[in-house]
């Protein structure tokens, strides 16, 4: 059984091991799609194959769509080579459910896989062709926050955005300037209108995207590289909007026992590919059943009808609410705190961490204690009851291979988001405290702890990729466990870093709490866990 065009056709097969097939004539819906597509994906990776592109399977299926999804991948162009081309655009999502129950479906919706590289001419000349049709009405983004920054961590321009900014549209190397560059394209062809939807988990995403898009038709405006009224075109929401967005579906890396269990099946050429960027990916993917995906109803060039695969459709404010709720309190921080102590204590499954009383009270009492005073209900999702789900289901699903590595990637450029804007909340509250908040500081002395890759036994561990790690493991470089360490001077450069934090934590009042934290989780093997025991 093979995951590709040849391999399906023998149906029965599939079927007759409990596998959902495309429903839909897929050579007709890649030829309308060739035609006209409708929406462009940037971001082949796994939540991508698991969420976006089953729920357009299901309206293929149900007949409400009759075309499907291009994917274009501009940062790892492995994952399109390895995996996307030589399965056809098929790969098989495996849901795992909290009772135990496994559903498997091939997916079948994705009919164009492209690398954005403009020295790829086939395939970037194939993505203007794209970006000029009347029928296309939205391109969407899963690059992780950082694909959306023009800076590296010490704030210096990057060099392929710095040459970009200089050379123009023509053939950029910058992750943004080939987007930008794109939309240029849309602009010669007549100014045709397109929702630009980033889905990644940052706060007010699609203000990420607009500015680092804006950033690049404004330079190349001014300076005569593209028409002058570009950058208008990218202003005017009735023809170039970016909408906010909130996407929640837990999809852990794919893994040995779900590869196991297709194995059994009968199901070849499985095994996952680890990218030379770090991109986990197999012709499967693993996730839970629970997903949302909340849009701003911003599309000047119309949408279809993706409410009906269950996708929330609404106002701004209400995705602000319902994303703060969940990436600023009651999912994300919760993920974040499990993922830097479960490195630390030596833990390998999320759900594991779970059955840790301290790490569990740990995280009740930020979502609950700490995160929820700050929540404004949504109206579209009670916050509590999305807690409760969180912690209750979710989270301890033995079933999810989720790990604490691979939550615990890029975390510099998360706590931010997730810790920082609760704190701006108390600070901004009459009726709260900073010096109320004892758990996210017990989170950040713990971030600091685990940068310095030393478990709490004395032991080494490899630490998940972040790109302010050459930049942040340098302050804990020279402390060693059990001797005496002067955290005040150590962490302060670190600690005043609004960027990392939201906040300059010793404005905030909390850097003395975090520097006490910190040295006692440094007193000794153990220190870690006993910390935690004492203030959790
Ligand atoms: N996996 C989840 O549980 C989940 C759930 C909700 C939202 N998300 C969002 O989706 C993002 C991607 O998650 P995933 O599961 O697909 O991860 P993944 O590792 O499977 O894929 C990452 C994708 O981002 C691209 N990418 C990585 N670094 C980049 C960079 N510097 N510039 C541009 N592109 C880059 C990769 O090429 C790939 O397409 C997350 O960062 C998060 O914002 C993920
Ligand atoms: O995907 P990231 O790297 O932004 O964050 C890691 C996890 O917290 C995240 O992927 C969650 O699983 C997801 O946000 C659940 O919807």
């Amino acid at each position: 059984m093979q995951v590709n065009e040849q391999g399906l056709k023998n149906k029965e097969q599939w079927e007759s091991k409990g596998y959902s097939l495309p429903g839909f004539d897929r050579a007709a819906v890649t030829e309308k799609t060739r035609e006209n597509p409708f929406w462009v994906h940037f971001g082949a990776g796994n939540i991508f194959r698991a969420f976006q592109a089953n729920v357009v399977q299901d309206l293929l299926n149900k007949g409400v769509l009759d075309r499907g999804l291009v994917v274009a991948e501009g940062f790892d162009y492995e994952i399109v080579e390895k995996m996307n081309r030589p399965h056809d655009g098929y790969s098989i999502l495996v849901t795992l459910k909290a009772n135990g129950s496994v559903e498997k479906t091939v997916v079948g919706s994705v009919v164009e896989s492209l690398t954005v590289d403009s020295e790829n001419d086939a395939d970037f000349n194939r993505l203007r062709e794209i970006f000029k049709k009347d029928s296309l009405q939205m391109a969407s983004f899963t690059i992780t926050e950082k694909g959306y920054s023009l800076v590296n961590g010490k704030g210096e321009m990057l060099p392929s955005v710095v040459a970009d900014m200089e050379k123009g549209p023509e053939k950029p190397e910058s992750y943004i300037g080939k987007v930008v560059s794109l939309l240029y394209t849309r602009f010669q062809a007549g100014e045709k209108p397109i929702a630009m939807v980033s889905m990644d988990n940052c706060s007010h995403n699609g203000s990420k995207l607009h500015d680092a898009v804006f950033a690049f038709a404004k330079k190349w405006s001014e300076t005569g590289l593209t028409d002058k009224s570009f950058v208008d075109y990218i202003e005017n929401p009735a023809k170039v909007s970016f909408p906010w967005s909130m996407i929640d579906k837990i999809t852990p890396r794919p893994d040995p026992s779900v590869e196991e269990i297709l194995k059994k099946d009968g199901v070849e050429e499985l095994e996952p590919v680890v990218t030379s960027k770090n991109t986990y990916v197999a012709p499967f993917v693993n996730a839970e059943e629970c997903q949302y995906l909340v849009i701003e109803d911003a599309f000047p060039n119309g949408r279809p009808e993706l409410e009906k695969g269950g996708l929330i459709f609404t106002t701004r404010e209400t995705v602000d609410k319902v994303e703060k709720m969940k990436v600023c309190t009651c999912l994300n921080p919760l993920h974040t705190a499990l993922a830097v102590f479960g490195c630390i204590l030596g833990y390998d499954l999320i759900s594991k961490e779970m059955k840790d009383e301290t790490l569990k009270k740990l995280v009740e009492g930020i979502g609950y204690v700490e995160g929820l005073p700050v929540v404004i209900n949504p109206g579209i999702l009670d916050p509590k009851e999305f807690i409760d789900t969180v912690l209750g289901v979710r989270i301890p699903n033995p079933f999810m291979p989720d790990t604490p590595q691979r939550i615990a990637t890029d975390t510099s450029q998360k706590l931010a988001i997730r810790f920082g804007e609760t704190i701006k909340a108390y600070q901004a509250s009459p009726e709260l405290n900073v010096s109320d908040l004892k758990l996210i500081p017990l989170v950040f002395a713990g971030w600091l702890r685990y940068l310095m890759g030393v478990d709490d036994n004395g032991n080494t561990f490899e630490l998940s990729p972040d790109p302010l790690l050459d930049t942040v493991r340098p302050y804990v470089a020279d402390v060693k466990l059990g001797e005496p360490v002067d955290a005040e001077k150590l962490l302060k450069p670190v600690l005043e870093n609004e960027k990392i934090f939201g906040v300059n934590l010793y404005e905030a009042g909390m850097a003395d709490t975090v520097c006490g934290y910190f040295t006692q989780m440094t007193a000794g093997t153990g220190a870690v866990r006993s910390t935690l025991v004492k203030y959790v």
